[in-house]
């Protein structure tokens, strides 16, 4: 059976499937993608998530499905993660499923579905950044205990906001973005904003450093190749193990889906 996923951010909705036998994750090319060809498909159920409004998403999907729509909402406390904040409803949903992926992998599965921490698993904190319209960053002590996090503007969303206070940063090419000292307007720019990301990431490696001897770093979004190869090079240290998973948010969806059914 087929479970259709929906991850709804702050720039563009993202489709995906989940073989339920084999757990398989199929990302939809949204470009290729029409109403059309998403309602030939029999779906057992859709899971769902909204940065933006679940009850928008829920009334959009209604119209076009008719089996079961769950629409994932930030959890008090669910599947062995404990969220920081003291109200947990304001933290970003898409925050905590990219949490949940990354949880996920590292616990075994029976701990996960009483949402209890399995003994003698080899797991370790974990930090979880997504690379989207914002960039999130998320800290995770090895039993679960969600340490807190940041938000700071992604990529193009800095740039246009350094662009549309200034008067004078005259963006005429485009260039790469590269951990360098930029010659010229461009590399400037793109340069300065990618290593004020990447010196984020390095800190908080620093900060969960000292709650955890190993740290486990995932990356994900839309913008998290272009992080990966220099946090690698970067952070090459015995205990420091960096994951670039491309849909940690799918894998959260697919987690939530799975232990639901149980
Ligand atoms: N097809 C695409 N459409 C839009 N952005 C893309 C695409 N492919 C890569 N990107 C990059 O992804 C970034 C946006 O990331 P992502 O798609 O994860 O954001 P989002 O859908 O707005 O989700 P979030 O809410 O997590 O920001 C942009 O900065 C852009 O550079
Ligand atoms: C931070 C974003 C925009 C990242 O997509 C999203 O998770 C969100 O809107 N969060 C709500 C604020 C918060 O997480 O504290
Ligand atoms: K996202």
């Amino acid at each position: 059976m087929t479970i259709l996923l929906v991850d709804e951010g702050n720039t563009r909705i993202k489709y995906a499937e989940l073989d339920t036998n084999s757990g398989f994750i199929k990302l939809l090319d949204s470009h290729l993608l029409s109403k059309a060809n998403l309602n030939t498909q029999n779906y057992l159920a859709i899971y769902a998530s909204s940065v933006k409004s679940g009850a928008e998403l829920q009334k959009m999907l209604a119209t076009q499905f008719s089996c079961p729509i769950y629409i994932i909402e930030t959890p008090d406390s669910k599947y062995g993660l404990t969220i920081a904040y003291a109200d947990k409803t304001r933290l970003g949903v898409d925050r905590w499923l990219a949490m949940l992926g990354a949880f996920c992998n590292t616990v075994d599965l029976a701990g996960k579905a009483t949402g209890e921490v399995a003994q003698n698993t080899k797991y370790c904190a974990q930090l979880v950044a997504d690379f989207g319209t914002a960039v999130t960053i998320d800290a995770i002590e090895q039993d679960g205990t969600h340490i807190g996090g940041w938000i700071i503007p992604g990529l193009n969303t800095a740039k246009s906001g350094l662009l549309g206070k200034t008067a004078s940063i005259k963006i005429k090419t485009d260039v790469c973005h590269k951990a360098e000292f930029g010659d010229m307007t461009e590399s400037c720019v793109n340069n300065g904003i990618y290593v004020s990301i990447l010196s984020t990431i390095f800190y908080a490696c620093k900060l969960l450093l000292k709650k955890a001897e190993t740290i486990d770093i995932y990356l994900t979004g839309g913008d998290c190749e272009l992080f990966y190869a220099e946090l690698v090079t970067q952070l090459n240290e015995q205990n420091i193990n960096i994951y670039q998973v491309d849909d940690l948010v799918f894998k959260g969806l697919a987690q939530y889906a799975e232990l639901n059914a149980q």
